[in-house]
């Protein structure tokens, strides 16, 4: 099976700054989910940043879906991600003054390849995903910024979903929430990648999460077990 993420010996360090990223091996299946975790400062975000090709490796390999990320220039790895991934950000990065339906749908935008995958019109499919992440529809016209910190990462989890991106990803999307909301917004946010066979990689600190998911790699142990 065509694994959905393939690293090998991938090396990365930001300029003036020692290794940060040393990695032999790591794979992932088609609509697996991972949870990577990993101190402060180890490196999440930035093998986050790498598997969305929004900054590339100078040494190794990094394959999503059999594409090799490091033959692309940026221009193609931008396009990359717009098709094949949807990224859930700490900070969400809704458009404050667009509806909740047109955050959703701006997903859209970029990419022909996720139009071509809905099985609906655009708005009746964010509407879908919405009521999937249990978001009142009384809010769905509303401007973004109007909607709390949990509705919000609700508008950002079906934005990263619409167009059935092979892969999510999500970078402490909880941080912000009590326990009791974390964990609805998990069930919520798993249920709905089996429904769409989205794979999902996913970070946090918050160790609480941990046995909700099958796979849990350490980034310090992936770290520096360079494989030959
Ligand atoms: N754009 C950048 N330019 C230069 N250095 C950076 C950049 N982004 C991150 N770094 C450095 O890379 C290291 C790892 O940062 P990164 O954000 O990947 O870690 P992290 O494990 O996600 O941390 P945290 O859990 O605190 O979010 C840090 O030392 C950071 O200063």
């Amino acid at each position: 099976m065509t694994p959905l993420i393939a690293i090998r010996n991938l090396y990365f360090a930001w300029p003036g700054q020692p290794a940060l990223l040393n990695i032999g091996e790591l794979t992932l299946a088609p609509g697996e989910r991972l949870f990577i975790k990993g101190p402060s400062g180890s490196g999440k975000s930035t093998l986050l940043g790498l598997l969305a090709g929004i900054h590339a490796a100078p040494r190794g390999s990094l394959h999503i879906l059999e594409q090799d990320l490091g033959a692309l220039s940026a221009h193609k790895r931008d396009r990359f991600r717009a098709d094949h991934l949807g990224y859930i950000f700490q900070q969400f990065n809704l458009l404050p003054f667009l509806s909740v339906v047109e955050n959703v749908t701006a997903a859209l935008t970029f990419s022909r390849y996720k139009r071509r995958r809905l099985t609906a019109p655009a708005e009746q499919e964010a509407k879908r995903l919405l009521a999937a992440l249990q978001l009142p529809d009384a809010l769905w016209q509303q401007p973004v910024h109007q909607l709390s910190i949990g509705q919000q990462q609700r508008v950002a989890a079906a934005r990263a979903l619409i167009g059935r991106p092979e892969l999510v990803i999500a970078d402490e999307p909880t941080s912000a929430l009590d326990a009791d909301s974390r964990a609805a917004f998990m069930a919520l946010l798993f249920a709905e990648c089996d429904h769409q066979g989205s794979g999902l990689v996913f970070v946090s600190h918050d160790t609480g999460l941990e046995p909700l998911f099958s796979r849990v790699e350490s980034l310090k142990a992936l770290n520096g077990a360079t494989s030959c």
